[in-house]
């Protein structure tokens, strides 16, 4: 019989129990340990956690796998995950699109005083998300090692830990329960609207009031988010991941009639933000977090070269520059040095070299400035 690194988790598990995440790092070892001593090492066999496209899907097309943990935070004392202060920490990359929504939402709650985080490097190799270590000096708050495991180099460190034999993917935002040692959620469109309201009667009155997902738009927001996540959102990396010249062109074709569609309902919004709303809401968030990426890395790095945001998108482009530089939930939250390292260093499938493209500069234009062929197409 031969042993996949699984059974050997599996097995292992049965001679010992795990023990509380906090200690866990000697279990950890042993797998690795019993991983070397197996009779057939199937590392190597097992799929690579950078093969976008599953090997031998002839279609060619990249497929998101669905998130594993599920569970919800409510403001329930009896819950099993209640809101409490100080009791979940979110693991986020600030590369990461998904994550930076959590990052966005936790800022415009005013939850930084509740739920704590942490960004990993910007860097993901064949382990996945590493955590940066103490000697290295990357930019962005809390881009820090694991403050919670000590002995933790790896975000797949959690995941083992809580599941030997857990078979997806290590994804962030992750968001941690401390008190149990669990994880929660690592579903972005679910992390974000638990922080919506879970936390408000802990929070300053002035956060209670920030609505992110208005009764009134529910129904609006819900039926933008379905096509801009499958279209935009996921759809950047489909363009980008496939591996196919007709998967490739049917996403990126997509892709722009998609955003040809929001730059028409931003021409038609009464207010400077989506859907009309007076304030930003889950809709802004989840566009924002692609829309932001699109120039310094999805035009040239996932071939989104249709046109680009600054020079072909003018009501994009100022309903991008509002958010970033009048709302510092969004600008603040917003690390370009990761965005543009962790694409082009990370993929090397579709980026041999490692080499990370200078421009577009600057990353983002101030409100008052244009490109210059948009100022002379202006200027007429
Ligand atoms: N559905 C998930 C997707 C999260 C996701 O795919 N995150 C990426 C980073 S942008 C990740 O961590 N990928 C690691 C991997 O797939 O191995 C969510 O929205 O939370």
């Amino acid at each position: 019989m031969s042993f996949t690194i699984p059974h050997l988790r599996l097995i292992a598990t049965r001679i010992i129990p795990p023990k509380p995440v906090s200690n866990s790092t000697s279990f950890l070892s042993l797998i690795r340990h019993f991983s070397l001593l197996s009779p057939r090492n199937t590392m190597d066999k097992a799929p690579s956690i950078t093969d976008w496209v599953k090997p031998g899907d002839t279609s060619g097309e990249f497929k998101r796998q669905t998130s594993i943990f599920r569970n919800w935070i409510v403001n329930e004392p009896s819950a099993e995950f209640p809101a409490e202060k100080d009791r979940y920490h979110l693991y986020v990359s600030y590369a990461c699109p998904w994550a930076h929504r959590a990052l966005i939402v936790r800022r415009l709650k005013g939850l930084e005083g509740i739920i704590g985080f942490t960004s990993v490097h910007w860097h993901m190799g064949k382990k996945g998300w590493r955590f940066a270590t103490s000697d290295e000096n990357v930019p962005g708050e809390n881009t820090i090692p694991d403050p919670l495991h000590k002995d933790f180099t790896h975000l797949r460190d959690i995941y083992f830990a809580q599941k030997p034999d857990y078979d997806g993917r290590f994804t962030v935002p992750t968001l941690f329960d401390k008190k149990k040692g669990v994880i929660v959620s690592n579903e972005s469109s679910e992390i974000i609207r638990m922080f919506y309201y879970a936390f408000d009667d802990l929070v300053a009155p002035s956060y209670k009031n920030v609505d992110l997902f208005p009764e009134k738009l529910r129904k609006d927001i819900e039926e933008m988010n379905e096509w801009v996540y499958t279209d935009i959102n996921n759809g950047v990396y489909k363009a980008g991941f496939a591996t196919t010249t007709e998967a490739y062109t049917k996403a990126v074709t997509t892709l722009f009639s998609s955003l040809d569609r929001v730059e028409a309902s931003l021409a038609q919004s009464s207010t400077p933000y989506l859907l009309s709303a007076p304030e930003p809401t889950e809709a802004d968030i989840r566009l924002y977090t692609t829309v932001i990426r699109f120039d310094p890395v999805y035009v040239q790095h996932f071939k989104c070269n249709i046109r680009d945001i600054r020079s072909g998108y003018p009501h994009l482009h100022r309903w991008l520059r509002t958010l970033y530089w009048d709302s510092p939930a969004f600008g603040q939250t917003t690390e370009f040095e990761h965005i543009k390292k962790h694409y082009t260093q990370s993929h090397t499938q579709i980026n041999q070299f490692a080499i990370t493209p200078v421009g577009p500069l600057p990353n983002i234009l101030p409100k008052d400035d244009e490109v210059p062929s948009v100022q002379a197409a202006l200027r007429q």
